[in-house]
């Protein structure tokens, strides 16, 4: 490949996401590679947020949540989700926090598959996920284990007919490996198990297919891929099939089938709005309303496209522009199994990762040694790639990276 940055130039001048660059708040020099982590704003939530704190907050007060439309926010952004994972507009709802809506749906699952004890996993699966299946089996008291997989290939022999779920990550944090999710899910249900996904690193960057997978139940961030701030509130989504017999044990006012009915006793509605709890984020969801719209002219495809692209050229230019500094690629080197993230081992990936950050090419470090790159083709362009590459290798080749305070351990790495 003929690697120069008039050639990086010329592919971000004819590529046809570049207009939404411009649609978000990144300061000059700054090359972000951790929207897989925290997107950045969109221009518009500072206009909207300020009219949700002074309109409907300030002045409307408790008529907002029928005038400014705040009750059916759970389902308005979930709707707005939905076409990035193959969902109907009604089965998605935004609500609660991935770990959150992990332990629902995980309790539903369990509930309707009683027989069974064993919660198939990924020894590398996100922690939060683990420890989730934890909290909840030690609740339960019923036995429940975790069998969990070391290799991602391993998925299909460990699915018995002892396991009640399989809860996979669809795009593993660390390495950015894709599992299938059409053919997994299938495995699952052939053995009477269940399936949950974790779409956190899925979700606005590479197409997903929940419905034509013929998935279970899923749950997903909005604060990466889909930029809806820090702290954003997550998603949950339940195959139609299951929503009037799916039971969460979390079952909180808002998914009451009548909450303003104020009945004493639970019923809940036969619809995904039972994965409710209680009263939703205004201020958060008033910031990821605007993000989300920018997905209504944005084809997926063209996202997965460009991610592939880029991806590919980073690790390009990174084994031609750093070889010989002990870099290792983690992540699968066939773009058909990877997501929008590129990953390499160093023994120094955390001093290294800090160099980096101090000249504005922010990505992550993930312990014990791993750097960690995400593209969000939405904002990111091939002369950042270029640009984050020369960086990394005149890091390496000055040794910028051993100064002492790139050696210091913040508490999120
Ligand atoms: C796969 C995965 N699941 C869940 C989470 C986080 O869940 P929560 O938003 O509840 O902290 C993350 C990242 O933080 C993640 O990478
Ligand atoms: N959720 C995060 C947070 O509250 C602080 C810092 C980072 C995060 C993350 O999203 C981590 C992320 N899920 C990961 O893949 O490592």
């Amino acid at each position: 490949m003929q690697i120069n940055r008039d050639n990086a130039e010329e592919r971000d001048s004819c590529d046809p996401l570049g207009e939404f660059r411009d649609e978000f708040v990144l300061r000059p020099g700054l090359i972000y590679l951790d929207g897989n982590s925290l997107g950045p704003m969109h221009v518009s939530v500072r206009e909207r947020m300020q009219a949700c704190i002074e309109d409907e907050w300030a002045n409307d007060l408790i008529a907002s949540w029928n005038t400014a439309g705040w009750y059916d926010m759970p389902l308005r952004l979930g709707a707005r989700i939905a076409p990035l994972i193959g969902a109907d507009a009604n089965d998605v709802v935004v609500t609660d926090s991935t770990s959150i809506n992990l332990f629902k749906v995980l309790a539903a699952a369990i509930r309707l598959n009683p027989g069974r004890k064993v919660i198939v996993s990924e020894r590398s699966n996100f922690p939060t996920d683990l420890y989730m299946v934890e909290g909840l089996s030690a609740f339960a008291g019923k036995g429940h284990e975790l069998r969990l997989i070391d290799r991602p290939e391993d998925v299909a022999q460990a699915i018995d007919d002892s396991v009640a779920v399989v809860m996979l990550t669809h795009v593993n944090y660390r390495t950015g490996r894709v599992h299938d999710m059409a053919d997994i899910t299938r495995m699952a249900h052939e053995a009477g198990a269940l399936v949950v996904w974790d779409l956190a690193h899925s979700t606005g960057a590479l197409p997903v297919d929940l419905a034509g997978a013929d998935a279970d139940f899923a749950v997903g961030c909005t604060y990466k891929y889909l930029n809806g701030g820090p702290g954003a509130p997550a998603f949950v989504y339940v195959a139609p099939r299951l929503q009037t017999v799916a039971e969460q044990p979390l079952s909180g006012w808002f998914g009451h089938s009548r909450p303003f009915a104020f009945d004493p006793s639970f019923e809940p509605a036969k619809t995904i709005h039972r994965f409710l709890t209680g009263t939703p984020p205004v201020l958060s969801m008033t910031a990821l309303e605007p993000a989300l719209a920018i997905w209504d002219r944005v084809d997926i495809a063209a996202i997965r496209a460009k991610s592939v692209e880029l991806c590919e050229y980073f690790i390009a230019l990174v084994e031609q522009e750093c070889a010989g500094f002990g870099l290792e690629l983690a992540s699968p080197r066939d773009s058909a199994r990877r997501g929008s993230q590129v990953s390499f081992r160093h023994e120094n990936a955390y001093a290294v990762m800090q160099a980096l950050i101090s000249r504005d090419v922010v990505g992550d470090f993930r312990a014990p040694d791993i750097m960690r790159f995400g593209f969000a083709p939405l904002y990111i362009g091939f002369v950042d790639v270029f640009d984050a590459v020369a960086t990394l290798s005149d890091i390496l080749q000055s040794n910028a990276w051993r100064d002492d305070r790139f050696q210091v351990r913040s508490a999120v790495t």
